[in-house]
C-alpha cells in the first residue's frame, strides 16, 4: 500500500498521529540530529544535559543515569543516541514490553561493555521483577543471578561494569518512585514552539533535497501539534504533492493546498478532530454531551474519541471535558466558522460549567 492510500480519518493510521508508523522509521533514522548542538529547541532539558555530559568528560567517568519523559515523537530515542554519541560511546536498544523476565535483563546488562549506554525505551512498562533487578543495577552495578529452583535456588552476585541508563517514556507518572529516583538527570520534553519547528522542517528539507520557502515551513510548522515526528511526515506529504503537481516547491499555498487534501486544517486538527468538534457544536448547541453520546454521534467508538481525539482538542483548548460532559470553548465555534446559539441571556441561562469557563462577564460570543 502507498501512503496515498492510507486514509487520515482511519484513528489507526492518522496523518497527524504522534506515534510512529512504518515510514517514519524507516526515514527517522536519515533525519535525526547527531549531536546535541543540531538538536533543536528544548533548550532546558540540551542546556542541563550538556552539563551532565560536558561533567562526565571531565571527570573521565560515566554520566549519570537519565530519565527523558514527554509525549510521543518530541526526541526522547534521539536524544538517547545522541547521549551515546556525545560520550564516543555504544548503545545498546531495548524496551520495557521487550523485558518479560528478570532473566532477559540479566542477560542484557551482563553483556555491557564499560561506559556503554542503554536505553531502555517504554521503560514505564517493564515488568515488576525485572524492575528490581534494574533497581539494584543502576544504584550498585550488580544484578543477583538466580540460579536453580525453588528451595535449593542460589542467587549468585554479578558486578556490572559502569553503564549509563537513559530510560524513556511518555507517562513519567506510572513509574514508581523508586525508580525514577534512582535517575541523577530527568529532561522533562515539551511541546515545540512553531519556530522551532520551522527550523525541524527546513533541516529535513535541507536532508531530503526538497526545496521549501520560509512561508511554506511556517505553513507546515503550524499544522505540526508541536511535534518534530508530525511536522516531518507532513512535509514528506507537502513533497510528494509539490512534485506531482507542480515543480517541486514548497511555498506556503502549496503546503496549504496539499494539507488541505489531506484533511489536516490549519491548526493540525484532522478530520476525526473536526468531526468531533463538529458533532459537539452543531448537534449538540456546545455540550455539555456525555462522551458515549458524542461518540455515537460521530460513530467511532467511546475510546477512540477520548484518547485519539480529545487530548489534542483539550489542549489546544478547544474542548472541555466537565463532570456533566464535554463542551466546546468560544475558540471552537470560532474555529470552525460557526456561531454559537445566540438566545437574550435572560431566557437562556448558561450551563454552569460553561459560565465557569466563559466566565460570567464575558459569555460565549452570540452573534458573528
Ligand atoms: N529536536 C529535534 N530536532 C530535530 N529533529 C527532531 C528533534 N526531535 C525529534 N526530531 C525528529 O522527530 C523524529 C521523532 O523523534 P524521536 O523518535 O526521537 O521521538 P520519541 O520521543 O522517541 O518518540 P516515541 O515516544 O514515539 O518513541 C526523529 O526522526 C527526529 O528526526
Ligand atoms: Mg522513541
Amino acid at each position: 500500500m502507498t501512503p496515498y492510500d492510507a486514509t487520515p480519518s482511519d484513528a489507526g493510521d492518522r496523518l497527524v498521529t504522534a506515534a510512529a508508523d512504518g515510514e517514519d522509521r524507516a526515514v527517522e533514522a536519515a533525519l535525526r540530529p547527531r549531536d546535541l548542538g543540531e538538536f533543536i529547541g528544548q533548550e532546558r532539558v540540551r542546556e542541563q544535559l550538556s552539563l551532565v555530559l560536558q561533567a562526565a568528560r571531565k571527570r573521565g567517568a560515566t554520566p549519570d543515569h537519565v530519565l527523558l519523559s514527554g509525549p510521543p515523537g518530541l526526541g526522547k530515542t534521539t536524544l538517547s543516541m545522541i547521549i551515546a554519541a556525545e560520550m564516543n560511546a555504544p548503545i545498546r536498544i531495548t524496551s520495557g514490553p521487550a523485558i518479560q523476565h528478570a532473566g532477559d535483563l540479566a542477560a542484557i546488562l551482563s553483556s555491557l561493555t564499560e561506559g556503554e549506554v542503554l536505553f531502555l525505551d517504554e521503560i514505564h512498562r517493564m515488568s515488576r521483577p525485572a524492575e528490581e533487578m534494574l533497581y539494584m543495577a543502576m544504584e550498585d552495578f550488580r544484578v543477583d543471578v538466580i540460579v536453580g529452583k525453588g528451595p535449593g535456588a542460589t542467587a549468585i552476585p554479578l558486578e556490572l561494569p559502569p553503564f549509563t541508563l537513559v530510560g524513556a517514556t511518555t507517562r513519567a507518572g506510572l513509574l514508581p518512585p523508586p525508580l525514577r529516583d534512582r535517575f541523577g538527570f530527568t529532561g522533562h520534553m515539551e511541546f515545540y514552539a512553531p519556530a522551532e519547528l520551522e527550523r525541524v522542517i527546513h533541516r529535513s528539507a535541507r536532508l531530503l533535497d526538497v526545496e521549501i520557502d520560509s512561508q511554506g515551513a511556517a505553513e507546515i510548522a503550524g499544522r505540526s501539534r508541536g511535534t518534530p515526528r508530525i511536522a516531518n511526515r507532513l512535509l514528506r506529504r507537502v513533497r510528494d504533492y509539490a512534485q506531482v503537481k507542480h515543480d517541486g516547491l514548497i511555498t506556503a499555498g502549496i503546503a496549504g493546498q496539499a494539507l488541505d487534501v489531506y484533511e489536516v486544517d490549519g491548526r493540525g486538527l484532522d478530520r476525526l478532530d473536526r468531526a468531533v468538534l463538529d458533532a459537539l457544536l452543531r448537534l449538540f448547541g456546545g455540550g455539555p454531551v456525555g462522551l458515549s453520546t458524542l461518540a455515537v454521534a460521530v460513530g467511532e467508538e467511546s475510546e477512540t474519541v477520548e484518547e485519539v481525539a480529545e487530548p489534542f482538542l483539550v489542549r489546544e483548548g478547544l474542548l472541555a471535558r466537565t463532570p456533566r460532559g464535554r463542551i466546546a470553548t468560544a475558540a471552537a465555534w470560532q474555529h470552525l466558522g460557526l456561531t454559537p446559539p445566540s438566545a437574550p441571556l435572560g431566557q437562556r441561562p448558561l450551563p454552569a460549567a460553561q459560565q465557569q469557563l466563559f466566565g460570567s462577564s464575558d459569555g460565549p460570543p452570540t452573534e458573528g
